[in-house]
């Protein structure tokens, strides 16, 4: 028995003896224990005592702690958290596995859908951010959906928007069609995004509620990853391939679809509403055989306590704004989603092929499949964070993760530093034939060469020296070759030994890079990544949880086109190692923040959590006084009473 397991039977055993304790003084008078209405509380302890077959253990009692012991242990695995709740987070987090998805083939279809359609950059542009931009409007309109609608219904559209979308776009003959394809399933994103979080918790047992929610996050980066799996596979098929890619997301979708038809409303969302009768139900379903009348009473307490604090008047994001506990938790739940993007996860994920081809890989389909290294880096690390979400905590999670994050930045950047440092001269000036465009022959450097959009690197290797380099504009219609030169057709230039680095130099210190790559995704997968989710969907009052959540996850949507779709122009002005640098600047002062106003929400019910936020901002830290102390509790009724290490003391 571990020594948590073997502290909860003390402390049961120490509970169970001052209620023994307290029996017999209730037989030695029962007046008193009619006074104080506790006959249940004696029928309870009896019925514990029957557990083991030997009646209770008074003085004089045979029953020795061994038993005692033993039959708390039975009792306690009785009690288990029941299957359903699990079914219905799987479920849920089909939303999350969709998210990641979608967000990451984009890039493996783009390769092939640029050939065959002949997109330009703006049309490229357009169908990658087009998503994520339809998902930071639906995000921040899903508050109201939830809200009014219910969370149940959201998921359904949400799902629905998916399938419609995958459809869409695997059967699209022209690019207008494709990216209204984008759109819809970028707006089954954004309400996906920010309702399965808050559906999770809302079903969730409080001691269980930290690792379900980031299991949906482990979706998103599961998603991620597939996604970089089927990207490698249908790469081989040039033409059509990317209608599968796109396409095949319509089948998970169309599976939560026909799930949801049949699992149920949030219950707190319904008691929310005044269908107890319904809610009722729907609680002791998901909570299996276990008592669920405290559950109950404290939702339905604190929305009333709620309606009399706050009152029901006006928009609910301007009461959320008027009354401090509500305003802190929105800056800090934004804070912590503004403060994931501006780590530069999607600047990682998206040019992770980029990134890897500088440390040396010069081909592009194993470049690809590189790329699926880095998603199952990212998706296996989220598992590490489901394991230890509830073990250590979300605040010192995030805080170890998001330092870890930054030392990490700084290797990269260093990285960079170093091979910008030692950049291969250009050592050619070809001249530039009369009808084409000769911008790039200005450079003296590979680096200043590589940062221009328009330019790449072309060089032969001496052993490890670079010799015989130009830099030649880039051919528009693929930047596996160059405009014009020796340069200009891959297979013939491979075969006279040339190199053609587009967006990278050749760099004895790929390794650093490399390093710097694999550990930033080690320390922000545990932490950063699933983390702001997870605080997220628990934070808020039920009143202020479906708005607070929507302008939550609109921050994270808009931050992640902001650094998306700036990382490579930042990089053109601040060089590769300058963007990485700022980043580790964004993550230090995230560090602050975090560090000053991230309380611990570990093992509370959803309805005390707002207490947390009664103080001044940025106090809540160092207010942690229950860190690393658990209250057990032990909950007698009838014979059913549930012993949890996470939760408040509770004797009834
Ligand atoms: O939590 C997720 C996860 O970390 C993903 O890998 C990332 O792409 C998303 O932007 C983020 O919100």
């Amino acid at each position: 028995m571990n020594r948590k397991a073997s502290e909860n039977v003390e402390y049961t055993l120490r509970s169970l003896s001052s209620l023994m304790g307290e029996r017999r003084r209730k037989q030695q008078d029962p007046d008193w224990a009619s006074a104080t209405g506790e006959q249940s509380l004696i029928a309870a302890t009896e019925s514990f005592c029957s557990l083991q077959g030997s009646g209770g253990p008074g003085p004089g009692s045979s029953t020795s702690s061994g038993d005692l012991e033993r039959a708390a242990r039975r009792q306690f695995q009785q009690d288990e958290t029941p299957s359903f709740v699990y079914v219905v987070s799987v479920f849920s987090a089909l939303g999350g596995f969709l998210f990641g998805y979608d967000t990451g083939v984009v890039s493996g279809a783009m390769l092939l859908l640029k050939r065959q359609l002949s997109l330009d950059a703006l049309w490229q542009e357009l169908l990658v951010s087009g998503t994520v931009g339809a998902a930071a409007v639906s995000a921040l309109a899903g508050g109201a959906l939830n809200g009014v609608f219910g969370r149940r219904a959201a998921i359904l559209l949400a799902s629905a928007l998916f399938t419609a979308g995958s459809v869409v776009l695997s059967v699209a003959q022209n690019k207008e069609t494709l990216l209204c394809g984008r759109v819809v399933v970028g707006l089954g994103i954004g309400i996906a995004s920010m309702t399965v979080p808050v559906y999770i918790a809302e079903v969730s047992p409080p001691n269980l509620r930290g690792r379900l929610v980031t299991v949906n996050t482990l979706f998103i980066t599961g998603g991620q990853f597939f996604a970089s799996i089927v990207d490698g596979a249908f790469s081989y098929l040039p033409k059509d391939g990317w209608r599968y890619m796109l396409g095949l997301s319509a089948i998970p979708a169309t599976i939560q679809f026909l799930g949801f038809l049949f699992l149920p409303e949030s219950p707190r969302w319904l008691i929310q509403k005044g269908q107890t009768q319904k809610a009722r139900r729907i609680l002791s379903q998901i909570r299996g055989n276990q008592i669920i009348d405290e559950e109950y009473d404290t939702i339905k307490n604190s929305i009333e306590e709620e309606e009399k604090e706050v009152g029901s008047a006006g928009p609910v994001i301007y009461r959320m704004l008027t009354y401090p506990p509500t305003r802190r938790a929105l800056i800090v739940g934004c804070g912590l989603q503004m403060f994931q993007q501006l780590s530069g996860i999607n600047t990682i994920m998206y040019y992770s092929a980029t990134i890897l081809q500088m440390s040396g890989v010069e081909d592009d389909r194993l470049a690809i499949w590189l790329a699926s290294v880095t998603a199952f880096t990212n998706f296996i690390f989220t598992l590490v964070g489901v394991w230890l979400v509830e073990k250590v905590g979300r605040r010192k999670l995030t805080l170890g993760s998001l330092a870890g994050t930054s030392v990490a930045l700084i290797i990269l950047a260093l990285g960079f530093l170093l091979s910008a440092q030692v950049s291969p001269e250009i050592s050619l000036k070809p001249t530039t034939p009369s009808d084409k465009n000769s911008s790039c022959t200005k450079y003296s450097s590979c680096d200043g060469c590589m940062l221009d959009p328009g330019c790449g690197f072309c060089y032969k290797m001496n052993k490890s020296d670079v010799v015989d380099s130009s830099c030649i504009p880039v051919n528009k219609e693929s930047t596996n070759e160059a405009a014009w030169g020796r340069c200009t057709n891959e297979t013939k230039f491979k075969a006279e030994q040339l190199f053609w680095a587009y967006n990278f130099c050749p760099t004895p210190y790929s390794w650093t890079v490399l390093m710097g790559l694999i550990l930033y995704l080690v320390f922000f997968a545990p932490g950063m990544g699933p983390m702001p989710w997870t605080v997220n969907s628990e934070i808020y009052p039920l009143w202020a949880r479906s708005t607070g959540n929507a302008c939550s996850s609109g921050i994270n949507w808009i931050f992640n086109v902001l650094v998306s779709l700036t990382f490579l122009h930042t990089a053109e002005y601040l060089t590769y190692y300058g963007a990485f640098f700022l980043y580790a600047g964004f993550a230090g002062l995230g560090l602050i923040f975090i560090y000053s106003c991230l309380p611990e929400t570990k093992g509370r019910k959803l309805e005390e959590i707002e207490s947390l936020f009664e103080n001044k901002l940025c106090t809540c830290g160092t207010l942690d006084s229950d860190e690393g102390r658990y209250i057990e509790y032990i909950r007698v009724k009838g014979s059913n009473y549930h012993l949890s290490d996470n939760d408040a003391s509770d004797v009834e």
